[in-house]
């Protein structure tokens, strides 16, 4: 590596993108956010660059709300705000790294692939001995055609060809100058602005456990990849609430305000279906029930919204390295009917956990006006709650 460098120790410093919201997956949250054995994506990179060696610094490209969900940054690193684009977030960490004007190397990678290993970061480190730039490639396993209108035509000579990962190691004066010679012209990652420029970009052999989270589905892939599934065990909860009914009070269930001619009495909102979930959640992380939390006797909890109660479940989920794979709830009432807003509820409970309405059931019976429920005297809940958690 011939750029600059003053001493002939490399002086690493990472770029990490985090700053797309990951529409093509679909997840209620930014993909680099989501659950991958015990931790979410962006930890996997942030804790892989922590521990090499030769890294001593780092720029995490986020918004604010995925700043805060990493779960603190490692020494040494800061956090810039992410561009439109992803060649503007790259630009936005080298601004960034203008302040740490020790490092002669970046490495560009997309928090979008966990699975980053030392041995790749070794190959492209040792690959800069030689090269301003060096990326990880694979080859490409499958026959290759041009597809027109439908139909197969030419094919494409593969062994030509190869699939690129990140991270991508670059000469930190290279990679600026092809920044800065870019001046808006677009290219989806950081060796062909670097190609433009005129300096060859060496291949290194990449690693399958770099595949990237694109879709949903590839959540699935990359836990079968990093070997997650082996290290997460399954707990289910169980959650049972019961308030009585009176006249003149709103009536809360499931989180919505359904127009009734008698509501649910209790210290809270006494929304029964929030309560069951709740307590199903705490079940399943073996950390008491609701009343443990949020005393009865406490005035804070006087007429509180049970959404929070729900989401500081879902919080010690998260905080237990785990995650809500399912939740099923039914709710007990001769009336009103629950059927016209089941998806409404489910949307809602969606939002308070930040979890697709797919893992969420919301069923209702009655029970033929026996008992306490069937002569409307009051409204029960029950819910059960499976979690992921990591093995104990
Ligand atoms: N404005 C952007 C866009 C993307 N990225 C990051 O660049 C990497 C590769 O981008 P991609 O996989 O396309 O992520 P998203 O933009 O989040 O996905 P999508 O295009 O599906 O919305 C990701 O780690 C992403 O967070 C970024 O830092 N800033
Ligand atoms: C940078 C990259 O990951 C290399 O394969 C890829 O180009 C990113 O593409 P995306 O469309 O932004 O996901």
């Amino acid at each position: 590596m011939s750029d600059s460098a003053p001493s002939p120790t490399p002086r690493v410093a990472v770029i990490l993108l985090a700053g797309g919201r990951g529409r093509r997956a679909g997840f209620t949250q930014p993909k680099q956010l989501e659950p991958l054995g015990g931790k979410p994506v962006l930890r996997w990179c942030l804790d892989a660059f922590a521990a090499h060696p030769a890294i001593s610094a780092g720029v995490l490209v986020a918004g604010d709300d995925v700043v805060a969900a990493t779960g603190g940054l490692p020494a040494g690193w800061l956090a810039a705000a992410p561009g439109a684009e992803r060649q503007q977030s790259v630009a936005s960490g080298l601004a960034a790294l203008a302040s740490w004007d020790d490092a002669n190397i970046v490495l560009v990678h997309d928090s979008a692939r966990p699975g980053v290993t030392a041995a790749v970061i070794d190959r492209l480190l040792a690959a800069l001995d030689a090269a301003e730039a060096a990326i990880p490639t694979l080859p490409v396993p499958d026959t290759l055609v041009r597809e027109i209108e439908g139909k197969a035509g030419d094919i494409v000579d593969r062994a030509a060809l190869a699939r690129v990962q990140t991270p991508q190691a670059f000469g930190l004066g290279t990679l600026r100058r092809a920044h800065a010679a870019a001046a808006g012209e677009t290219a989806t990652d950081d060796a062909q602005l670097v190609r433009r420029i005129g300096v060859p970009v060496a291949t290194v052999a990449g690693d399958a456990r770099l595949h990237k989270l694109t879709y949903a589905e590839d959540s699935g892939i990359l836990s079968g990849l990093l070997g997650t599934e082996k290290s997460m065990r399954t707990a289910v909860g169980m959650g049972y609430d019961v308030h009585r009914l009176v006249a003149g009070k709103p009536l809360w269930i499931g989180g919505l305000e359904i127009a009734h001619s008698h509501g649910l009495e209790g210290h809270s909102d006494a929304d029964v279906a929030l309560h069951a979930l709740t307590d199903a959640i705490l079940g399943a992380l073996a950390d008491g029930d609701i009343g443990t939390h949020f005393q009865p006797s406490d005035p804070e909890w006087r007429g509180a919204a049970s959404w929070r109660f729900l989401e500081f479940a879902g919080r010690r989920v998260a905080q237990a390295g785990g995650r809500i794979a399912h939740l099923d709830l039914t709710i007990i009432a001769e009336a009103p009917k629950i059927g016209p807003y089941r998806d409404a509820m489910r949307a809602h409970i969606a939002e308070i956990l930040a979890l697709s309405p797919a893992r969420i059931s919301v069923k209702a019976t009655t029970t033929e006006r026996l008992g306490f429920t069937g002569r409307r005297e009051g409204i029960a809940a029950q819910a059960i709650a499976t979690l992921q958690l990591p093995e104990i």
